[in-house]
Protein backbone atom coordinates (compact mmCIF):
# COMPACT_ATOMS: atom_id res chain seq x y z
CA UNK A 1 0.00 0.00 0.00
CA UNK A 2 1.12 3.79 -0.82
CA UNK A 3 1.44 5.04 2.62
CA UNK A 4 5.04 6.35 2.44
CA UNK A 5 4.70 7.95 6.09
CA UNK A 6 3.04 6.42 8.42
CA UNK A 7 1.55 8.06 11.41
CA UNK A 8 0.68 8.01 15.26
CA UNK A 9 -2.45 8.66 17.01
CA UNK A 10 -0.63 11.19 19.37
CA UNK A 11 0.89 13.49 16.45
CA UNK A 12 -2.25 13.19 14.43
CA UNK A 13 -4.53 14.49 17.28
CA UNK A 14 -2.05 17.54 17.51
CA UNK A 15 -1.61 18.08 14.28
CA UNK A 16 -5.36 17.98 13.64
CA UNK A 17 -6.24 20.35 17.04
CA UNK A 18 -5.86 23.83 15.22
CA UNK A 19 -8.73 23.23 12.93
CA UNK A 20 -11.28 23.46 15.62
CA UNK A 21 -13.36 20.51 14.25
CA UNK A 22 -13.89 18.39 17.40
CA UNK A 23 -11.88 15.15 18.56
CA UNK A 24 -10.40 12.58 16.25
CA UNK A 25 -12.75 9.55 15.83
CA UNK A 26 -10.88 7.29 13.69
CA UNK A 27 -7.92 7.42 11.21
CA UNK A 28 -7.12 5.02 8.14
CA UNK A 29 -4.34 4.75 5.33
CA UNK A 30 -5.58 4.90 1.80
CA UNK A 31 -3.72 1.84 0.22
CA UNK A 32 -4.86 3.33 -3.50
CA UNK A 33 -2.94 6.39 -4.63
CA UNK A 34 0.50 5.94 -5.80
CA UNK A 35 2.34 9.55 -5.81
CA UNK A 36 1.48 10.85 -1.87
CA UNK A 37 0.45 9.83 1.22
CA UNK A 38 -3.35 9.81 2.36
CA UNK A 39 -5.37 9.43 5.61
CA UNK A 40 -8.96 9.24 5.90
CA UNK A 41 -9.49 11.07 9.20
CA UNK A 42 -13.10 11.14 10.97
CA UNK A 43 -13.27 13.87 13.39
CA UNK A 44 -16.25 14.72 15.21
CA UNK A 45 -17.19 17.80 12.55
CA UNK A 46 -16.81 15.71 9.42
CA UNK A 47 -14.96 13.16 7.33
CA UNK A 48 -11.64 14.97 5.76
CA UNK A 49 -8.83 13.37 3.94
CA UNK A 50 -5.02 14.93 5.02
CA UNK A 51 -2.18 14.46 2.70
CA UNK A 52 1.64 14.04 2.71
CA UNK A 53 2.78 15.50 -0.36
CA UNK A 54 5.84 12.87 -0.70
CA UNK A 55 7.03 13.83 -4.18
CA UNK A 56 7.21 16.64 -7.21
CA UNK A 57 6.64 20.59 -6.60
CA UNK A 58 6.17 20.52 -3.11
CA UNK A 59 8.05 24.28 -3.39
CA UNK A 60 4.34 24.82 -5.08
CA UNK A 61 1.81 24.41 -2.87
CA UNK A 62 0.42 27.28 -2.83
CA UNK A 63 -0.46 27.32 -6.36
CA UNK A 64 -2.50 23.58 -5.77
CA UNK A 65 -4.28 25.60 -2.76
CA UNK A 66 -5.00 28.84 -4.30
CA UNK A 67 -6.02 27.22 -7.90
CA UNK A 68 -8.61 24.20 -5.61
CA UNK A 69 -9.82 27.88 -3.76
CA UNK A 70 -10.61 29.31 -7.45
CA UNK A 71 -12.41 26.02 -8.34
CA UNK A 72 -14.42 25.99 -5.34
CA UNK A 73 -15.33 29.63 -5.35
CA UNK A 74 -16.53 28.27 -9.13
CA UNK A 75 -18.68 25.88 -7.66
CA UNK A 76 -16.78 22.87 -9.17
CA UNK A 77 -17.07 19.46 -7.10
CA UNK A 78 -13.33 19.36 -5.68
CA UNK A 79 -11.67 19.73 -2.61
CA UNK A 80 -9.74 22.51 -1.06
CA UNK A 81 -7.47 23.16 1.59
CA UNK A 82 -9.47 23.90 4.99
CA UNK A 83 -7.73 26.65 7.21
CA UNK A 84 -6.77 26.18 10.74
CA UNK A 85 -9.03 28.33 13.25
CA UNK A 86 -6.00 30.81 12.70
CA UNK A 87 -6.33 30.71 8.43
CA UNK A 88 -3.32 28.44 7.53
CA UNK A 89 -4.12 26.20 4.91
CA UNK A 90 -0.30 24.62 4.24
CA UNK A 91 0.76 22.80 7.33
CA UNK A 92 3.90 20.66 7.85
CA UNK A 93 3.73 16.89 9.18
CA UNK A 94 6.70 14.61 9.39
CA UNK A 95 8.57 17.27 8.06
CA UNK A 96 5.90 16.78 4.67
CA UNK A 97 3.54 19.89 3.45
CA UNK A 98 0.39 18.84 4.54
CA UNK A 99 -2.90 19.94 3.70
CA UNK A 100 -6.40 18.70 5.39
CA UNK A 101 -9.56 18.65 2.98
CA UNK A 102 -13.08 17.72 2.99
CA UNK A 103 -13.60 14.14 2.24
CA UNK A 104 -15.45 13.73 -1.27
CA UNK A 105 -18.50 11.36 -1.60
CA UNK A 106 -18.55 8.61 -3.95
CA UNK A 107 -16.15 6.07 -5.34
CA UNK A 108 -13.93 5.48 -8.28
CA UNK A 109 -15.60 3.44 -11.05
CA UNK A 110 -13.82 0.69 -13.29
CA UNK A 111 -15.87 0.41 -15.57
CA UNK A 112 -16.84 3.73 -17.40
CA UNK A 113 -19.43 3.63 -20.18
CA UNK A 114 -20.77 6.78 -21.94
CA UNK A 115 -22.92 8.48 -19.17
CA UNK A 116 -20.32 8.72 -17.06
CA UNK A 117 -17.50 9.84 -19.87
CA UNK A 118 -20.02 12.39 -20.74
CA UNK A 119 -20.09 13.72 -17.44
CA UNK A 120 -16.21 13.86 -17.21
CA UNK A 121 -16.17 15.84 -20.32
CA UNK A 122 -18.75 18.21 -19.08
CA UNK A 123 -16.81 19.03 -15.76
CA UNK A 124 -13.39 19.14 -17.45
CA UNK A 125 -14.99 21.93 -19.92
CA UNK A 126 -16.05 23.75 -17.11
CA UNK A 127 -12.98 23.20 -15.38
CA UNK A 128 -10.86 24.92 -18.82
CA UNK A 129 -13.64 27.60 -19.00
CA UNK A 130 -12.92 28.93 -14.92
CA UNK A 131 -9.64 29.31 -15.55
CA UNK A 132 -9.27 29.77 -19.25
CA UNK A 133 -7.51 33.19 -21.08
CA UNK A 134 -6.48 35.81 -18.88
CA UNK A 135 -8.08 33.80 -15.48
CA UNK A 136 -4.82 31.06 -15.94
CA UNK A 137 -2.67 30.60 -12.89
CA UNK A 138 0.63 30.05 -14.67
CA UNK A 139 2.55 27.35 -13.86
CA UNK A 140 4.76 25.32 -15.33
CA UNK A 141 4.47 21.49 -15.63
CA UNK A 142 7.38 19.46 -14.52
CA UNK A 143 6.51 16.61 -17.10
CA UNK A 144 6.42 18.58 -19.94
CA UNK A 145 7.40 18.01 -23.65
CA UNK A 146 10.94 18.69 -22.40
CA UNK A 147 10.43 16.27 -19.80
CA UNK A 148 9.16 13.94 -22.09
CA UNK A 149 12.34 14.44 -24.83
CA UNK A 150 15.09 14.57 -22.27
CA UNK A 151 13.63 10.95 -19.92
CA UNK A 152 12.38 9.55 -23.03
CA UNK A 153 16.20 9.61 -24.67
CA UNK A 154 17.52 8.31 -21.57
CA UNK A 155 14.95 5.68 -21.26
CA UNK A 156 14.88 4.07 -24.86
CA UNK A 157 18.34 2.15 -24.15
CA UNK A 158 15.79 -0.04 -21.37
CA UNK A 159 13.39 -1.32 -23.70
CA UNK A 160 13.05 -3.53 -26.67
CA UNK A 161 13.98 -3.09 -30.01
CA UNK A 162 9.51 -2.50 -31.02
CA UNK A 163 8.90 -0.35 -28.26
CA UNK A 164 12.25 1.56 -28.52
CA UNK A 165 10.79 2.63 -32.59
CA UNK A 166 7.52 3.19 -31.32
CA UNK A 167 8.93 5.46 -28.66
CA UNK A 168 11.66 7.59 -30.57
CA UNK A 169 9.10 8.20 -33.51
CA UNK A 170 6.84 9.86 -30.88
CA UNK A 171 9.65 11.43 -29.48
CA UNK A 172 10.61 12.66 -33.07
CA UNK A 173 7.27 13.83 -33.43
CA UNK A 174 6.97 16.05 -29.96
CA UNK A 175 10.12 17.67 -31.24
CA UNK A 176 8.65 18.56 -34.72
CA UNK A 177 5.26 19.73 -33.23
CA UNK A 178 6.41 21.28 -29.88
CA UNK A 179 5.80 24.97 -30.81
CA UNK A 180 2.18 24.53 -32.49
CA UNK A 181 1.33 22.10 -28.99
CA UNK A 182 2.49 25.33 -27.12
CA UNK A 183 0.48 27.75 -29.12
CA UNK A 184 -3.06 25.98 -28.37
CA UNK A 185 -5.68 27.62 -26.36
CA UNK A 186 -4.58 27.81 -22.75
CA UNK A 187 -6.17 27.27 -19.35
CA UNK A 188 -5.15 25.68 -15.92
CA UNK A 189 -5.34 21.26 -16.36
CA UNK A 190 -5.73 19.42 -14.42
CA UNK A 191 -2.95 16.88 -16.01
CA UNK A 192 -3.90 13.52 -14.74
CA UNK A 193 -7.99 13.23 -15.12
CA UNK A 194 -7.90 9.41 -14.63
CA UNK A 195 -10.97 7.56 -13.12
CA UNK A 196 -9.16 6.74 -10.16
CA UNK A 197 -9.19 10.77 -9.51
CA UNK A 198 -12.64 10.91 -10.16
CA UNK A 199 -15.55 9.89 -7.56
CA UNK A 200 -18.90 8.61 -8.55
CA UNK A 201 -22.17 8.08 -6.66
CA UNK A 202 -23.83 5.62 -9.32
CA UNK A 203 -23.72 7.62 -12.74
CA UNK A 204 -23.77 10.80 -10.94
CA UNK A 205 -19.84 12.31 -10.69
CA UNK A 206 -19.54 13.63 -7.14
CA UNK A 207 -16.04 15.52 -7.72
CA UNK A 208 -12.76 15.38 -9.18
CA UNK A 209 -9.33 15.09 -6.34
CA UNK A 210 -5.42 14.67 -7.24
CA UNK A 211 -4.71 18.15 -8.41
CA UNK A 212 -0.55 17.55 -7.60
CA UNK A 213 -0.18 17.06 -11.73
CA UNK A 214 -2.01 20.10 -12.01
CA UNK A 215 -0.68 23.46 -14.72
CA UNK A 216 -1.25 25.77 -17.10
CA UNK A 217 -1.46 24.40 -20.68
CA UNK A 218 -3.08 23.52 -23.40
CA UNK A 219 -6.61 22.52 -22.94
CA UNK A 220 -6.47 19.78 -25.47
CA UNK A 221 -3.81 18.11 -23.42
CA UNK A 222 -6.08 17.43 -20.40
CA UNK A 223 -8.84 16.32 -23.04
CA UNK A 224 -6.80 13.59 -24.14
CA UNK A 225 -5.15 12.91 -20.97
CA UNK A 226 -8.51 11.93 -19.87
CA UNK A 227 -10.35 10.40 -23.30
CA UNK A 228 -6.98 7.91 -23.29
CA UNK A 229 -7.97 6.41 -20.12
CA UNK A 230 -11.55 6.89 -19.74
CA UNK A 231 -12.85 5.72 -23.21
CA UNK A 232 -9.95 2.93 -23.83
CA UNK A 233 -11.01 -0.59 -24.28
CA UNK A 234 -8.39 -3.48 -22.84
CA UNK A 235 -6.02 -3.51 -26.22
CA UNK A 236 -5.88 0.24 -25.27
CA UNK A 237 -8.77 1.00 -28.68
CA UNK A 238 -10.29 4.04 -28.33
CA UNK A 239 -14.19 3.20 -27.87
CA UNK A 240 -15.84 5.39 -30.50
CA UNK A 241 -19.48 5.88 -28.43
CA UNK A 242 -17.48 6.78 -25.30
CA UNK A 243 -15.38 8.91 -26.79
CA UNK A 244 -17.91 10.96 -28.90
CA UNK A 245 -19.84 11.44 -25.66
CA UNK A 246 -16.95 12.84 -23.63
CA UNK A 247 -15.86 14.77 -26.68
CA UNK A 248 -19.47 15.91 -27.23
CA UNK A 249 -20.34 16.82 -23.55
CA UNK A 250 -16.69 19.00 -23.92
CA UNK A 251 -16.74 20.63 -27.04
CA UNK A 252 -21.07 21.93 -26.28
CA UNK A 253 -19.56 24.39 -23.54
CA UNK A 254 -16.14 25.10 -25.16
CA UNK A 255 -15.71 24.74 -28.97
CA UNK A 256 -12.87 22.88 -29.93
CA UNK A 257 -10.56 25.47 -32.61
CA UNK A 258 -9.38 24.08 -36.15
CA UNK A 259 -5.78 24.25 -34.73
CA UNK A 260 -7.00 21.59 -31.83
CA UNK A 261 -8.95 19.10 -34.72
CA UNK A 262 -5.45 19.14 -36.76
CA UNK A 263 -3.52 18.55 -33.50
CA UNK A 264 -5.53 16.01 -32.13
CA UNK A 265 -3.93 12.68 -33.16
CA UNK A 266 -0.65 14.11 -32.38
CA UNK A 267 -1.96 14.87 -29.00
CA UNK A 268 -3.45 11.47 -27.94
CA UNK A 269 0.12 10.26 -28.37
CA UNK A 270 2.11 12.81 -26.69
CA UNK A 271 -0.50 12.28 -23.40
CA UNK A 272 0.38 8.61 -24.08
CA UNK A 273 3.91 9.09 -23.93
CA UNK A 274 3.88 11.40 -20.70
CA UNK A 275 1.88 8.46 -18.73
CA UNK A 276 4.31 5.69 -20.37
CA UNK A 277 7.52 7.30 -18.94
CA UNK A 278 6.17 8.31 -15.90
CA UNK A 279 5.47 4.43 -15.22
CA UNK A 280 8.29 3.60 -16.39
CA UNK A 281 10.08 5.68 -14.13
CA UNK A 282 8.08 5.02 -10.83
CA UNK A 283 8.23 0.64 -11.93
CA UNK A 284 12.62 1.24 -11.98
CA UNK A 285 12.11 3.47 -8.72
CA UNK A 286 10.19 1.36 -6.75
CA UNK A 287 10.75 -2.12 -7.74
CA UNK A 288 10.37 -4.72 -5.18
CA UNK A 289 8.92 -2.28 -2.82
CA UNK A 290 5.25 -2.06 -1.44
CA UNK A 291 4.16 0.77 -3.58
CA UNK A 292 1.16 0.84 -6.01
CA UNK A 293 2.58 0.72 -9.60
CA UNK A 294 1.13 1.10 -12.60
CA UNK A 295 1.80 -0.77 -15.62
CA UNK A 296 3.65 0.74 -18.24
CA UNK A 297 3.05 -1.01 -21.19
CA UNK A 298 -1.01 -0.15 -20.67
CA UNK A 299 0.49 2.74 -22.56
CA UNK A 300 2.62 1.25 -24.52
CA UNK A 301 -0.18 -0.90 -26.32
CA UNK A 302 -2.54 3.00 -25.96
CA UNK A 303 0.25 4.87 -27.77
CA UNK A 304 0.80 1.87 -30.60
CA UNK A 305 -3.22 1.85 -31.18
CA UNK A 306 -3.16 5.86 -31.31
CA UNK A 307 -0.93 5.16 -34.68
CA UNK A 308 -4.34 5.74 -36.62
CA UNK A 309 -6.66 8.14 -35.32
CA UNK A 310 -10.27 7.57 -36.47
CA UNK A 311 -11.98 9.62 -33.60
CA UNK A 312 -12.26 12.75 -35.46
CA UNK A 313 -12.28 15.98 -33.05
CA UNK A 314 -15.42 17.72 -33.22
CA UNK A 315 -15.04 21.80 -33.60
CA UNK A 316 -16.20 25.04 -34.62
CA UNK A 317 -14.85 27.79 -36.84
N1 LIG B 1 -10.81 14.64 -1.08
C1 LIG B 1 -10.99 13.32 -1.17
N2 LIG B 1 -12.21 12.78 -0.98
C2 LIG B 1 -12.38 11.43 -1.02
N3 LIG B 1 -11.39 10.54 -1.24
C3 LIG B 1 -10.16 11.03 -1.46
C4 LIG B 1 -9.88 12.43 -1.46
N4 LIG B 1 -8.57 12.60 -1.68
C5 LIG B 1 -8.04 11.36 -1.84
N5 LIG B 1 -8.99 10.41 -1.69
C6 LIG B 1 -8.80 8.96 -1.76
O1 LIG B 1 -7.42 8.68 -1.66
C7 LIG B 1 -6.95 7.97 -2.81
C8 LIG B 1 -5.57 8.43 -3.20
O2 LIG B 1 -5.59 9.84 -3.46
P1 LIG B 1 -4.78 10.50 -4.64
O3 LIG B 1 -5.28 10.00 -5.95
O4 LIG B 1 -4.80 11.97 -4.40
O5 LIG B 1 -3.33 9.92 -4.34
P2 LIG B 1 -2.03 9.93 -5.20
O6 LIG B 1 -0.98 9.17 -4.49
O7 LIG B 1 -1.70 11.35 -5.57
O8 LIG B 1 -2.58 9.09 -6.43
P3 LIG B 1 -2.17 8.96 -7.93
O9 LIG B 1 -1.68 7.57 -8.07
O10 LIG B 1 -3.47 9.16 -8.69
O11 LIG B 1 -1.17 10.03 -8.18
C9 LIG B 1 -7.99 8.23 -3.87
O12 LIG B 1 -8.04 7.18 -4.79
C10 LIG B 1 -9.28 8.37 -3.07
O13 LIG B 1 -9.83 7.10 -2.80
N1 LIG C 1 -2.59 8.52 -13.17
C1 LIG C 1 -1.19 8.16 -13.21
C2 LIG C 1 -0.56 8.04 -11.85
C3 LIG C 1 -0.47 9.32 -11.08
O1 LIG C 1 0.09 10.40 -11.79
C4 LIG C 1 -1.04 6.83 -13.94
O2 LIG C 1 -2.03 6.10 -14.04
O3 LIG C 1 0.06 6.52 -14.38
Amino acid sequence: MSVFTPLARPELETFLAPYGLGRLLDFQGIAAGSENTNFFISLEQGEFVLTLVERGPVAEMPFFIELLDVLHDADLPVPYALRTTDGVALRELKGKPALLQPRLAGKHIKEANAQHCAQVGELLGHLHLATQGDKVLERKTDRGLDWMLSEGSQLISHLEEVPQRLLQDALDEIETHKAQILALPRANIHGDLFRDNAMFEGTHLTGLIDFYNACSGPMLYDVAIALNDWCSDEEGVIEGPRARAMLGAYAALRPFTAKEAELWPVMLRVACVRFWLSRLIAAESFAGQDVLIHDPAEFEHRLSQRQQVTIQLPFAL
